[in-house]
């Protein structure tokens, strides 16, 4: 690790502090531009290994957060229908090939007692999905922590996504979409609540 790095005082985006080895990656960066055939020395590349260190220590910076937390500002209601958060946009990167895999991701949970802020569903979903990761755990993992945080009745989570190891590389499908669902509760067990949910999803 290294504490001393200034890049959380970087105004595009608040890191956490020391979230990933920046110098480790500032080498390792120059290391596979020398093993393609490039100078790292070239003057367009000398800020390369600095500037992916950077972007690692973005797109993994849910790594050593706990996203539960953000579902523990709740607001007792006696509301119990289902609260659904569509179309919450989010990149991740695939564990594979680390290539971003980017779209959207529906939220719905059936309160028990009470809710939560609905910028909460987004911030977990914003933070979980900066991992290494597969799509079916990032959508299980949204869906187990809505699910354990809130004491939810019922908890469903639908993800589509492009995997641009799929698209730009590899058997090359741009526009192929992965959808992937978790289902809790109520929507696991009950077909009307399963069908009403996945209706409203897919409006
Ligand atoms: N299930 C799942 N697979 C994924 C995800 N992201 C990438 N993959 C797949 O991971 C697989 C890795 O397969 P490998 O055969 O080990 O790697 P590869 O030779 O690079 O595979 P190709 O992509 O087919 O060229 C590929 O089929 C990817 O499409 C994901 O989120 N979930
Ligand atoms: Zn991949």
């Amino acid at each position: 690790m290294n504490p001393s790095c200034d890049y959380n005082n970087d105004q595009e985006v608040a890191l956490p502090e020391s979230n990933v080895d920046l110098e480790a990656i500032k080498g390792a960066v120059r290391t596979i531009l020398a093993a393609v055939g490039e100078d790292p020395d070239r003057p367009g590349l000398l800020e390369t290994p600095r500037r992916v260190a950077k972007m690692y220590a973005e797109m993994f910076s849910g790594l050593k957060l706990d996203p539960g937390r953000h579902l523990q500002t709740t607001f007792p209601e006696t509301y119990d229908e289902m609260v659904l958060v569509r179309d919450i946009h989010f990149a991740s990167m695939c564990e594979h090939h680390l290539l971003p895999f980017t779209g959207v991701a529906h939220v719905a949970y059936l309160p028990n007692g009470k809710v939560t802020g609905l910028s909460k569903l987004a911030r977990v979903v914003e933070e979980v999905s900066r991992r290494p990761q597969v799509q079916e755990r990032m959508t299980q993992t949204i869906a187990d922590l809505v699910e354990k945080e809130l004491g939810s009745k019922g908890v469903a989570v639908v993800v589509e996504a492009e995997h641009s190891c799929m698209s730009i590389r590899g058997i090359r499908k741009a526009g192929a979409m992965t959808v992937t669902s978790a289902l809790r509760g109520q929507f696991k067990d009950n077909q009307a609540s399963r069908s009403e949910v996945m209706s409203l999803i897919n409006q």
